[in-house]
């Protein structure tokens, strides 16, 4: 926003997360991000605080705080979301609005209209879904694919579209799509698009099953239907499935949403995706355990990755990490390789073993598992590192590697889905 030419103020309750931005140190791993982020600060334009005071004053106010799943359930927890704007309420001018990026059941931004209402600070609600995917935060801010307003009806509604017009009037003047549409419309677009992106990562994932039993190629199917542009290529890589703090609790929360609705039964389809999704972990787990015999205890192997995806130390819900616990509980010698997520690794879960060094792990590996697709694993060489390990068995658990590279330089290759 402040590259956008924006006066800005970030505020979280976390004061060693504000800290830290104001002495221009990312709490995340996001190429591009720390020298934005630099040049933001020395602007001027941007600063951080951690009193919700700060936000007096403003025009506009996005409430961006978590959704994570609920302790007791499936359903998105909302109390952040309402934490923060009841916080927010002695701070908020008439004519504010109040912008909604955070991923929330449909019905939300009505109640959020309601209290603000209540309150009578005659402020509005607007809905502004986030599409942004970790990694590429910067470039999908600067230039997203679509631009999403959920209006309040009448003459209000009216205002915060000017306004939020004014907010984004650098990718408007680009040609970015605008699409201002209804509260619920605008908060089902992000969890429908969510939906749809899990859905067909699961669906190559089943179909890689079936490749498995039959000796089909997973990886041909998906560059053949790919090439139908009513399909695409894109979220068409099998492997150990997605992960990640969002894909897998938007769709729990958005079935629950459904379920409360009384329309359950229109998204049990994403209960099945779910589950395909969470068997591909245990089916990876268990494709390193059978390498390692009838007793894996104490024997080495190495799990490249922790983070959910490349380009973020992201480990919420990682399919690498959960590949390498379920290793570490089975009772093996596990080590973790991530070139970003270690630091992060080491508090969160300190009975694993987990390293930058990738020569250093995989000396005398019995079993190396590729769970995330860095750059630095897929362009590992299968000749030079074939004298380090003690078995040269590769599970390429994202079909990132080329199967006859690695068979050439007398590896055993094996992927998901794939003969
Ligand atoms: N991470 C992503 O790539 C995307 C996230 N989203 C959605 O955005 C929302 C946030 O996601 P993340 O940034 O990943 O979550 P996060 O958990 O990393 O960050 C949320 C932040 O909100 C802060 N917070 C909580 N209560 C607060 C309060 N009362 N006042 C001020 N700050 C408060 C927390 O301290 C935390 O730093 C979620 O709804 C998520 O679904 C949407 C698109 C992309
Ligand atoms: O709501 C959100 O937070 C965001 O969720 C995803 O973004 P993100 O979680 O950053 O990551 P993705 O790039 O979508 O990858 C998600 C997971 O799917 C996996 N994946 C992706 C593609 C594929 O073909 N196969 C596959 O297994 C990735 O490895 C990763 O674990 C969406 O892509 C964003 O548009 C959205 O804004």
């Amino acid at each position: 926003m402040a590259t956008l030419g924006h006066d800005v103020v970030g505020i979280d309750v976390d004061v060693e997360k504000i800290a830290a931005l104001n002495a221009g140190i990312p709490p995340f791993f996001e190429p591009g991000f720390p020298e934005i982020l630099r040049e933001a600060l020395d602007s001027g334009r941007l600063s951080f605080s951690s009193t919700m005071a700060s936000a007096a004053g403003a025009e506009v106010h996005f409430l961006a705080v978590g959704t994570p799943q609920s302790v007791e359930g499936d359903g998105a927890d909302l109390s952040y979301v309402f934490g923060a704007t009841r916080e927010l309420l002695p701070h908020l001018s008439a004519g504010n609005v109040l912008v909604g990026k955070s991923t929330v059941p449909v019905g939300t931004a009505e109640a959020l209209q309601e209290i603000l209402d209540e309150a009578e600070t005659g402020a509005t609600v607007a809905w502004n879904p986030e599409f942004l995917r970790e990694g590429f935060a910067v470039g999908d801010t600067l230039h997203p694919d679509r631009i999403v307003y959920g209006l309040a009806a009448g003459e209000r509604g009216q205002r915060a579209k000017a306004q939020l017009d004014a907010v984004y009037a650098s990718p408007l003047a680009d040609g970015t799509p605008l699409i201002p549409t209804d509260f619920a419309t605008a908060e089902l677009v992000k969890v429908a698009a969510n939906a749809f992106l899990a859905t067909k990562i699961s669906f190559i994932n089943a179909m890689s099953e079936i490749a498995d039993v039959v000796g089909a190629d997973v990886t041909d199917l998906a560059d053949a239907i790919g090439h139908d542009n009513r399909i695409g290529r894109r979220f068409l890589n099998a492997g150990v499935g997605f992960g990640g703090g969002c894909l897998p609790k938007d769709i729990r929360a958005f079935a629950t949403r459904a379920d409360e609705l009384g329309v359950g039964s229109s998204l049990n389809f994403l209960r099945e995706v779910d589950s395909i999704n969470l068997r591909q972990r245990e089916r990876v787990a268990a494709l390193a355990l059978a390498q390692l015999g009838t007793d894996p205890t104490g024997k080495r192997a190495v799990v490249l990755g922790l983070a959910f995806k490349p380009n973020s130390d992201d480990m919420r819900d990682s399919p690498a990490l959960d590949v390498a616990l379920r290793l570490h509980d089975a009772g093996v010698n596990v080590v973790s390789v991530d070139p970003a997520a270690v630091p992060r690794a080491q508090q969160l879960h300190p009975q694993l073993t987990t390293t930058t060094d990738i020569n250093a792990a995989l000396t005398d590996a019995e079993v190396v598992v590729l769970a995330t697709e860095w750059p630095e694993f897929v362009q590992l060489d299968p000749t030079a590192i074939h004298a380090r390990v003690k078995t040269p068995t590769i599970i390429d658990a994202r079909n990132a590697l080329a199967p006859s590279d690695w068979r050439e330089a007398g590896w055993t290759y094996i992927g998901l889905g794939r003969p």
